[in-house]
Order: C-alpha cells, then sequence, then structure tokens
C-alpha cells in the first residue's frame, strides 16, 4: 500500500507524444513529487526532463530527471507508453508483434530493477500488452493495470454531453470491451443525471434519437481513425487520463474508472484482460464492479473478449 506520507514517485517508459504529454499532465496537476523519464532516445528524455523542469516555478514542486531502469526500483507507479503507435489505416491489433517484443525487454529490465509497484500500460494494442505485462512481470493482476477504455469512455461522455447541451459531469455511462474496433456502449446502464437515457429521451421528446445515439457510438469507436488522419497520431487525451489513473492510485481515490483488468469468471470471461468497469485505489485494482448488461450487450462484450482472446494466443503460445 502507498502511503500518504511517503514521497511519490512515477517512472515513465516511452516519452514520445504520448509520454511526454503524461509528463507534462502530471505537473500541471502536481500529482507526483518524483517524476522518472525513461527512453531509447536518451537524447529526448534529457530534453524533456529540462524543458519539464523549466516550467516547474509556474507550478508545483516536482523533482524530474531522464534516469534508467535502475530508477524502477523504488517507483510506487511504472507507466508504459512505449512502442509502434498507428499509422493512418492501421488497427491497435496491427502493432502486437512490434511491441509485444519491445515489452519483453522493457518489463524484464523494470522488473530486474527490484521493482514492486504497479504497472500502468498505455502501448497498443492495449488490452493485449496488460496482458503480457501482467505474464511477464509476474505481479498480481491487481497491480498490472491497462489503459482501457477510460479514453472511450470520455470520449463517450464528452460527445454526450455536446449532444444534450449538459455538463458531461452529468452523464453517466460505460464503454467497454476491447480499446478497439470492437468496443461496445453499455446504453441500457447511460443516464442523463439520475435518469436513464431511453427516459430521459421520451420525456423531453425534442432530446434526440436511437439513430443519433448510435452515430455518437461510431465517433466515439472511431475518434482515433479520425484524430491520426488529421494529424498523425493522438496524445492528449489520453494523457490527461494516464494522469487520472495515477492520481486514483497515489491519493486513494477508490475511483471507478473503465480500465482494462484480468477478467477471472466476471461477465462469464478468463484468462484475458479486457475494458470493465473497476475500483482503482493505492493497492491497484480493488475490485471489478460487475454491472448488468442486456443480452445484446453481453454478446457484444463475448465477440469483442473472443477477438482479444484469440490476439492474446500470441502471448500464450510464443
Ligand atoms: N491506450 C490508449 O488509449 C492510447 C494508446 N496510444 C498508444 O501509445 C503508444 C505510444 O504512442 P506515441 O507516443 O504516439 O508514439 P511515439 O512514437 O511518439 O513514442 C513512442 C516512444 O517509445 C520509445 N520506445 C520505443 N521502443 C522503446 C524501448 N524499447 N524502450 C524505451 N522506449 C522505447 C520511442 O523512442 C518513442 O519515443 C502507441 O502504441 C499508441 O498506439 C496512443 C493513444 C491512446
Ligand atoms: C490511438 C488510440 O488508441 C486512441 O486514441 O484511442
Amino acid at each position: 500500500m502507498i502511503s500518504a506520507s511517503k514521497t511519490s514517485k512515477v517512472v515513465v517508459i516511452g516519452t514520445g507524444l504520448v509520454g511526454s504529454s503524461y509528463a507534462f499532465s502530471l505537473i500541471n496537476q502536481n500529482i507526483t513529487d518524483e517524476l522518472v523519464l525513461i527512453d531509447l532516445n536518451k537524447n529526448k528524455t534529457e530534453g524533456d526532463a529540462m524543458d519539464l523542469n523549466h516550467g516547474i516555478p509556474f507550478g508545483a514542486p516536482t523533482t524530474i530527471w531522464a534516469g534508467d531502469y535502475s530508477d524502477c526500483k523504488d517507483a510506487d507507479i511504472v507507466v508504459i507508453t512505449a512502442g509502434a503507435n498507428q499509422k493512418p489505416g492501421e488497427t491497435r491489433l496491427d502493432l502486437i508483434e512490434k511491441n509485444v517484443a519491445i515489452f519483453k525487454t522493457i518489463v524484464a529490465s523494470v522488473m530486474s530493477s527490484g521493482f514492486n509497484g504497479i504497472f500502468i500500460v498505455a502501448t497498443n494494442p492495449v488490452d493485449v500488452l496488460a496482458y503480457a505485462t501482467w505474464k511477464f512481470s509476474g505481479l498480481p493482476m491487481e497491480r498490472v493495470i491497462g489503459s482501457g477504455t477510460i479514453l472511450d469512455t470520455a470520449r463517450f461522455r464528452f460527445l454526450l454531453s455536446e449532444y444534450f447541451q449538459l455538463d458531461f459531469r452529468n452523464i453517466h455511462g460505460y464503454i467497454i470491451g476491447e480499446h478497439g474496433d470492437t468496443e461496445l456502449p453499455v446504453w441500457s446502464q447511460t443516464r442523463i443525471g439520475s435518469e436513464p437515457i431511453e427516459r430521459y429521451m421520451s420525456k423531453y421528446k425534442q432530446a434526440g434519437t436511437q439513430q443519433d445515439l448510435d452515430e455518437i457510438f461510431i465517433n466515439v469507436r472511431d475518434a482515433a481513425y479520425h484524430i491520426i488522419e488529421r494529424k498523425g497520431a493522438t496524445h492528449y487525451a489520453i494523457a490527461m487520463g494516464l494522469a487520472r489513473l495515477t492520481k486514483a492510485i497515489l491519493r486513494n481515490e477508490r475511483s471507478i474508472l473503465t480500465i482494462s483488468t484480468l477478467m477471472q469468471g466476471e461477465y462469464g470471461l478468463n484468462d484475458l484482460y479486457i475494458g470493465v468497469p473497476a475500483i482503482v485505489s493505492n493497492q491497484g485494482i480493488e475490485r471489478i464492479v460487475e454491472i448488468d448488461l442486456n443480452e445484446e450487450e453481453t454478446k457484444q462484450l463475448h465477440h469483442s473478449a473472443k477477438v482479444l482472446n484469440d490476439a492474446i494466443n500470441v502471448i500464450r503460445n510464443p
């Protein structure tokens, strides 16, 4: 358990677009006392450390340096954002081979430092790589967390808030499943304030149609493709999502977030990582919150799990 008085330390491995945006989010929100940057490109981490340190007088005290794997030994959290990203037209699953090979080396190097904290994985395909990190590290599943559908859920709440012209804090709903093409919205549990979305829409007739909602979900699911087409990568929103997850752990918030975690019978699924709501605390994953799904949602979740299960075979049978 991370004690409230101890100096908090986060190591980020892979300071490309996602990793450096995450570092920037951490120091802007005063989330950690110490921040270590690691990348194959040492010049880049040194430059990033200098640049971020020069911003500290405008923010809160954080000790930042370009480090190496020995710095992971006493880290509370190691966040992996290293590896290839999607090129226009590529799916997340197309990245498996390259990124699994990178993860073998990274996770072995982290573990040989004596690391005994919590891993957060963001590299894609994130569900497969979170599973790989759990297997390669030998740590308990509670302490290996994939960013899962944290970003997709944020996109969902944002687009619904725009559509209904309401504060996003009053939109409650989840995207679950693969962080990728087979993810799904849990409409049956989506609420506007305390009203189920269907009831809200029928009460206030001008409030929209199911066809509009279906379109919103497609824009959530395909958001990464739309952004990558325009600017080559997505990084700010996931960086903020990773900062949110880091804060939930370091401050023991016990927040319910849609992260990727190991299934051990929940939703009738086993031996794979997939995005579902779970309570996140300084223990890592404290509990999966098994929400009620209707028949269609269960079918879609099982389809998504099948796709991930097939992809994970690369790790089970190398
Ligand atoms: N989970 C999510 O919701 C999201 C995940 N991503 C994923 O994050 C990953 C990173 O994306 P970007 O930052 O855009 O890529 P990038 O190419 O900008 O950065 C990747 C960094 O990893 C480093 N790297 C590669 N191999 C390494 C190794 N063995 N050890 C240490 N560092 C190594 C590279 O030098 C580079 O600096 C991609 O897989 C991308 O798909 C991106 C957005 C959202
Ligand atoms: C790239 C990616 O995984 C995303 O923006 O959702």
